[in-house]
């Protein structure tokens, strides 16, 4: 399947059927949206095929982070591009993958922002991956793209969502008016709707943090931890569960399915960097659909989507899912 076949009929009625906050979709942003879906397919079907094809390994590269690049990292990254080049109102787009962005059409309404691959580390061992994207309105529309087009805090995305490639390939999506998902029909090649309206209970027993940092944690991450581990004998008085699998995208899928909390926050090891993970291609969108499932996104001084980005490249700490444990989270470091 090529990423330019317009596969996705079932997601194009969608697009075309919708209302977002009682208006329809604007033409420009479902073609847009139609064609991350149509990469997203393709892509899913040749992580399935891994080794078949030699996609696994390493490409032997660096990107503009200093991390060593894996094959798949540069093919899903140049499938991307290619299959939104034809999308009239996308003004430019930029990558966790590329040091600059790249101008589509150089002027238009839209930005597109992407971790083509997301969980690089899990590729090569079968466990999820996926794509997350963000969608910016373009201030001026008319005006030759530049790379300060993009630093625009979340709360100017129109769309957000990411697409994890696991066991089923399913999309989360946000307009601005609630969290949707689609699976994937392999057969079909067509993305059917299977939840709306997703919320994220505010109360959790469950917490994602890679534990081996804990040493590194800043004191409000690791009172909040502790607390959790101490479970019905401690301060929570509940008995918490763990998860950790190393890939954002589905750490935050399993958030948006079952509530819990996920965290990469600042620690030690780099004093001088706020977090691992990238504003713009990784915390803003999920914070986007977070927050419209009614969950809660914090560096632990602000919310994300409030930070005003200085670097394209810019790194955060995060800490994001169910209301109650976020707003705990926030007190914590608000006594430091
Ligand atoms: O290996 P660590 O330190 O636990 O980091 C895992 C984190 O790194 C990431 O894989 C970073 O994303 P990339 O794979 O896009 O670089 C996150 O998805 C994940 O949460
Ligand atoms: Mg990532
Ligand atoms: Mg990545």
């Amino acid at each position: 399947m090529n990423a330019s076949t317009n596969s996705n009929i079932q997601f194009k009625h969608y697009l075309e059927t919708s209302k977002v906050k009682g208006l329809a979709i604007p033409a420009g942003l479902q073609q847009l949206l139609l064609a991350v879906a149509d990469t997203c397919t393709t892509l899913s079907h040749e992580v399935a095929q891994g080794a078949l094809i030699g996609l696994l390994g390493s490409a032997g590269t660096g990107n503009v982070q200093g991390e060593v690049q894996q094959k798949l990292d540069i093919i899903a990254n140049d499938l991307l591009i290619e299959g939104v080049q034809a999308c009239k109102s996308l003004a430019g787009l930029a990558s966790e993958e590329m040091e600059l962005p790249v101008a589509v059409q150089g002027t238009g309404d839209y930005l597109l922002l992407f971790d083509p691959l997301d969980g690089s580390s899990n590729i090569d061992v079968n466990v999820s991956i996926g794509t997350i994207f963000s969608i910016l309105k373009k201030q001026d529309p008319t005006a030759p793209l530049q790379t300060a087009d993009f630093l625009l805090s979340g709360r100017h995305q129109v769309a957000a969502g990411y697409v994890v490639y696991g066991p089923q390939t399913t999309m989360a999506l946000t307009l601005g008016d609630g969290v949707v998902m689609f699976t994937l029909n392999k057969d079909t090649g067509q993305f059917v709707l299977i939840k709306h309206a997703v919320q994220i209970s505010p109360a959790t027993k469950e917490f994602a943090i890679n534990m081996s940092n804990m040493r590194h944690w800043a004191e409000p991450v690791r009172r909040y931890v502790e607390e959790c581990l101490a479970g019905v004998s401690g301060e929570r008085d509940k008995d918490f569960n763990m998860r950790w699998i190393a890939s954002m995208v589905a750490d935050v899928h399993r958030v948006l399915s079952r509530g819990g909390i996920f965290m990469y926050p600042w620690d030690q090891r780099e004093p001088h960097k706020p977090g691992k993970l990238r504003l713009m291609y990784e915390a803003n969108p999920m914070s986007f659909l977070v927050e419209q499932a009614g969950g809660a996104s914090t560096n632990g001084e602000q919310l994300i989507m409030d930070l005003q980005p200085s670097d394209l490249h810019e790194r955060v700490s995060v800490m994001l899912g169910s209301k109650d444990e976020i707003e705990r989270l926030q007190r914590y470091h608000a006594k430091v």
